[in-house]
């Protein structure tokens, strides 16, 4: 059997003690690497004076990491930089928010080609290997200028944005041409997946032939494979001690009030602005409700290197004290803004000590919190799941009351829907929203890809002279 190398901008080696903090993802890759066998490469997270190469193995629990240290310069120009204040937001249609540099699309090569140079010796000849995210579109072509003719997969977790915006980036159809690289290619959903098409057919020239685009003698398969959580540990955990406590926790100081949840990274992406005024929305139109619900927020900073980053933890500091000011009485504040994270058993009460879950990001690839929400709701008394129709997740929650996050009145009027929502509709729509979630949880998203990138998922394999072709 092949063993399979993934390669991350992070790597989340096995804890020692099962402790929830670490994410879905990271467990259901590990759990990859241990059913092939190999091994999860990339940043390690630290900074190097000056770039060497080492690469520092770890082995845990079956598990072998490698990692490298970056230089500042590396982390400023790659990670701060082209990742992070270019690719992320326009990939999230914030083209006012995208910075075009071109040191940062230098630096950007510059670290892809440091991690094809480290890797390339540890890449044996029946390797497959599964690269993730816009920290390495061009990792793949890099391998292949070294010689690798190995399988190797993509998976975008972000969305793919539509093409005249994409156009918009000096190095769009470089970026684009060099997804060629790869055998397959992987989204969360069929919007992404179409956006990314039309650009390779409309704007590269590539040929269709049904999943498949071929350009310049390479061909690629296109993939829809939403991500999931992995469903029967959060249902566990959600019935666990540290939930539990949480859950009373919650339930004692909301002394009988109605909370909404809201779980997000400090992220203008995920629409907290836009929320908050929502809520005051619908604070402002329903006097009767003021009293009877809070907005617990919780927002852990977030890439706080990044000036815009800056600008929206300010932002919300100030709209959550001016929402406070106007609506909080002695005995009431209707926002409790939070700026930390939680391990996700402690969510998993939180989510469930929740009436509703607010989940309004503009743009998502996919958004793990809505799924988490859901799992750990009480069968017998869930809550509601007000979700924007912008996420990758509405693909596939369609139950949930969604909404346009750019609407306050929407907004607002989803909040009194979800708080009048009688028990048999909300016990309906959260089994329909769970059978997915049971179903299509992370080792079912894992499979469907390697399945795909191994070719054992019964479809026609992947063309056989690809890799001449490239070499
Ligand atoms: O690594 P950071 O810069 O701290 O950012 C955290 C992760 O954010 C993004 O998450 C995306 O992937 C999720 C799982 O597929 C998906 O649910 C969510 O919608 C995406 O935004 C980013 O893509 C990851 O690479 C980051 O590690
Ligand atoms: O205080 C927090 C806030 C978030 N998360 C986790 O971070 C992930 C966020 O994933 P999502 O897909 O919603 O958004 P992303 O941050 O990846 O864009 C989820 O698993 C959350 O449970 C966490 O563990 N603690």
């Amino acid at each position: 059997m092949s063993r399979l190398i993934i390669i991350s901008n992070r790597v989340s080696a096995p804890k020692e003690s099962h402790s929830g903090a670490q994410g879905g993802l990271a467990v259901a890759l590990q759990a990859a690497i241990r059913e092939f066998g190999g091994i999860w490469f990339g940043w390690s997270g630290e900074t190097v004076d000056h770039f060497t190469g080492h690469i520092q193995f770890q082995r845990a629990q079956g598990v072998t990491t490698a990692t490298l240290d970056l230089e500042e310069q590396d982390i400023e120009e790659y990670y701060n930089g082209y990742a992070n204040r270019t690719l992320w937001p326009l990939f999230h249609y914030r083209i006012d928010l995208a910075e075009y540099e071109r040191g940062f699309a230098g630096g950007y090569k510059r670290v892809n080609e440091r991690f094809a140079e480290t890797l390339r010796p540890l890449v044996e000849a029946d390797d497959v290997l599964w690269v993730q995210d816009y920290h390495m579109f061009p990792l793949g072509q890099e391998l292949r200028d070294r010689g690798c003719k190995n399988r190797i997969g993509f998976f975008l977790h972000i969305p793919w944005p539509p093409s005249r915006l994409l156009a918009t980036l000096p190095e769009a159809a470089a970026l684009v041409e060099t997804m060629f690289a790869y055998d397959l290619v992987g989204f969360h959903t069929k919007e992404w997946l179409d956006s990314f098409r039309h650009y390779a057919t409309h704007e590269l020239g590539a040929e269709e032939d049904g999943d498949s685009l071929t350009y310049k003698g390479r061909t690629l398969r296109l993939i829809v494979a939403p991500i999931g959580i992995d469903t029967k540990e959060f249902v566990e955990g959600a019935n666990g001690p540290k939930a539990r406590l949480a859950l009373r926790n919650m339930r004692d100081s909301a002394v009988g009030r109605d909370m909404i949840v809201g779980v997000d990274r400090l992220d203008y992406s995920k629409g907290l602005e836009e929320r908050f005024h929502g809520y005051e929305r619908f604070l402002g139109e329903h006097p009767e409700e003021r009293k009877e619900v809070f907005l617990l927020q919780i927002a852990p900073p977030s890439r706080g290197a990044v000036e815009s980053y800056q600008k929206i933890r300010s932002t919300l500091e100030g709209l959550s004290g001016q929402i406070n000011g106007a609506y909080a009485d002695v005995d009431w504040v209707p926002i409790r803004y939070v700026n930390r994270g939680y391990p996700r058993d402690v969510l998993a009460g939180i989510y469930r000590a929740a009436r509703i879950g607010l989940v309004t990001p503009l743009r998502d690839g996919m958004n793990l919190v809505a799924k988490e929400y859901v799992a750990a709701q009480d069968p017998e008394d869930p809550g509601v799941l007000i979700l924007s129709r912008f996420a990758g997740a509405a693909a596939q929650l369609k139950e949930a009351v969604l909404v346009n996050p750019y609407s306050a009145d929407e907004v607002s009027d989803a909040i009194m829907q979800a708080l009048r929502m009688d028990l048999g509709e909300r016990k309906r729509r959260w089994r329909a929203m769970m059978d997915n979630i049971e179903q299509e949880d992370v080792v079912w998203w894992r499979k469907l890809f390697t399945d795909a990138l191994m070719g054992t998922d019964g479809k026609a394999p992947l063309p056989a002279d690809n890799d001449s072709a490239a070499a």
